[in-house]
Protein backbone atom coordinates (compact mmCIF):
# COMPACT_ATOMS: atom_id res chain seq x y z
CA UNK A 1 0.00 0.00 0.00
CA UNK A 2 1.18 3.18 -0.98
CA UNK A 3 2.60 5.82 1.79
CA UNK A 4 0.72 9.27 1.16
CA UNK A 5 2.23 12.69 2.50
CA UNK A 6 -0.30 14.69 2.59
CA UNK A 7 -4.22 14.31 3.51
CA UNK A 8 -4.89 15.49 0.16
CA UNK A 9 -2.96 12.41 -1.37
CA UNK A 10 -4.64 10.55 0.97
CA UNK A 11 -8.44 11.09 -0.06
CA UNK A 12 -7.73 11.23 -3.91
CA UNK A 13 -6.64 7.58 -3.16
CA UNK A 14 -9.37 7.11 -1.67
CA UNK A 15 -11.68 8.69 -4.19
CA UNK A 16 -10.04 6.27 -7.23
CA UNK A 17 -10.53 2.83 -5.09
CA UNK A 18 -14.48 4.52 -4.65
CA UNK A 19 -14.08 4.15 -8.00
CA UNK A 20 -13.03 0.87 -8.77
CA UNK A 21 -14.97 -0.49 -6.23
CA UNK A 22 -18.10 0.63 -8.03
CA UNK A 23 -16.62 -0.59 -10.91
CA UNK A 24 -16.34 -4.01 -9.41
CA UNK A 25 -20.03 -3.77 -8.25
CA UNK A 26 -21.13 -2.97 -11.32
CA UNK A 27 -19.23 -5.57 -12.91
CA UNK A 28 -20.84 -8.59 -10.40
CA UNK A 29 -24.31 -7.06 -11.08
CA UNK A 30 -23.80 -7.62 -14.60
CA UNK A 31 -22.91 -10.92 -13.88
CA UNK A 32 -25.52 -12.14 -11.21
CA UNK A 33 -28.54 -11.21 -13.83
CA UNK A 34 -26.62 -13.47 -16.56
CA UNK A 35 -27.27 -16.18 -13.72
CA UNK A 36 -31.24 -15.75 -14.16
CA UNK A 37 -31.12 -17.67 -17.16
CA UNK A 38 -29.17 -20.60 -16.06
CA UNK A 39 -31.94 -21.02 -13.68
CA UNK A 40 -35.35 -22.79 -13.14
CA UNK A 41 -37.01 -21.87 -9.96
CA UNK A 42 -37.13 -19.28 -7.30
CA UNK A 43 -35.41 -21.56 -4.99
CA UNK A 44 -32.14 -22.10 -7.57
CA UNK A 45 -32.22 -18.22 -8.27
CA UNK A 46 -31.97 -17.60 -4.30
CA UNK A 47 -29.81 -20.45 -3.85
CA UNK A 48 -29.16 -20.29 -0.37
CA UNK A 49 -25.64 -22.34 0.29
CA UNK A 50 -24.27 -20.66 -2.49
CA UNK A 51 -24.91 -16.98 -0.47
CA UNK A 52 -23.86 -18.65 2.55
CA UNK A 53 -20.52 -19.98 0.37
CA UNK A 54 -19.92 -16.24 -0.70
CA UNK A 55 -20.72 -14.64 2.71
CA UNK A 56 -18.42 -17.27 4.78
CA UNK A 57 -15.48 -16.97 2.24
CA UNK A 58 -15.57 -12.85 2.32
CA UNK A 59 -15.48 -13.10 5.93
CA UNK A 60 -12.55 -15.53 5.67
CA UNK A 61 -10.40 -13.02 2.99
CA UNK A 62 -11.52 -10.43 5.54
CA UNK A 63 -9.93 -11.55 8.55
CA UNK A 64 -6.62 -12.43 6.81
CA UNK A 65 -6.02 -9.07 5.08
CA UNK A 66 -6.86 -8.24 9.19
CA UNK A 67 -10.05 -6.11 8.38
CA UNK A 68 -13.40 -6.47 10.67
CA UNK A 69 -15.52 -9.19 9.06
CA UNK A 70 -18.92 -8.24 10.44
CA UNK A 71 -17.94 -5.01 8.27
CA UNK A 72 -18.00 -7.31 5.10
CA UNK A 73 -20.83 -9.30 6.16
CA UNK A 74 -23.02 -6.08 6.05
CA UNK A 75 -21.71 -4.78 3.09
CA UNK A 76 -22.06 -8.34 1.23
CA UNK A 77 -25.70 -8.25 3.14
CA UNK A 78 -26.83 -5.42 1.33
CA UNK A 79 -25.22 -5.90 -1.84
CA UNK A 80 -26.73 -9.81 -2.16
CA UNK A 81 -29.91 -9.00 -1.17
CA UNK A 82 -30.39 -5.99 -3.81
CA UNK A 83 -28.66 -8.43 -6.49
CA UNK A 84 -31.19 -11.13 -5.72
CA UNK A 85 -33.79 -9.06 -6.08
CA UNK A 86 -32.54 -8.00 -9.63
CA UNK A 87 -32.06 -11.73 -10.67
CA UNK A 88 -35.58 -12.77 -9.57
CA UNK A 89 -36.85 -9.70 -11.87
CA UNK A 90 -34.79 -10.97 -14.60
CA UNK A 91 -36.25 -14.39 -14.27
CA UNK A 92 -39.74 -13.68 -13.84
CA UNK A 93 -39.07 -11.16 -17.40
CA UNK A 94 -37.89 -14.46 -18.90
CA UNK A 95 -41.21 -15.77 -18.75
CA UNK A 96 -39.58 -19.11 -16.79
CA UNK A 97 -41.84 -18.10 -13.51
C1 LIG B 1 -25.47 -15.41 -8.88
C2 LIG B 1 -26.19 -16.30 -8.24
O1 LIG B 1 -27.48 -16.03 -7.78
C3 LIG B 1 -27.75 -15.39 -6.56
C4 LIG B 1 -26.81 -14.33 -6.18
C5 LIG B 1 -25.71 -14.62 -5.42
C6 LIG B 1 -24.65 -13.60 -5.19
O2 LIG B 1 -24.97 -12.39 -5.22
O3 LIG B 1 -23.48 -13.99 -4.96
C7 LIG B 1 -25.56 -15.90 -4.85
C8 LIG B 1 -26.55 -16.82 -4.94
C9 LIG B 1 -27.87 -16.45 -5.48
O4 LIG B 1 -28.67 -15.95 -4.43
C10 LIG B 1 -25.73 -17.70 -8.06
O5 LIG B 1 -26.56 -18.58 -7.83
O6 LIG B 1 -24.52 -17.93 -8.14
Amino acid sequence: MKKCNSLQEVRDEIDVLDQQLIELISQRSHLIRQAAAFKDTIEDVKAEDRIDDVMQRARNKAISLGINPNMISDLFKVMIDEMVETEIAEFRNSGKF
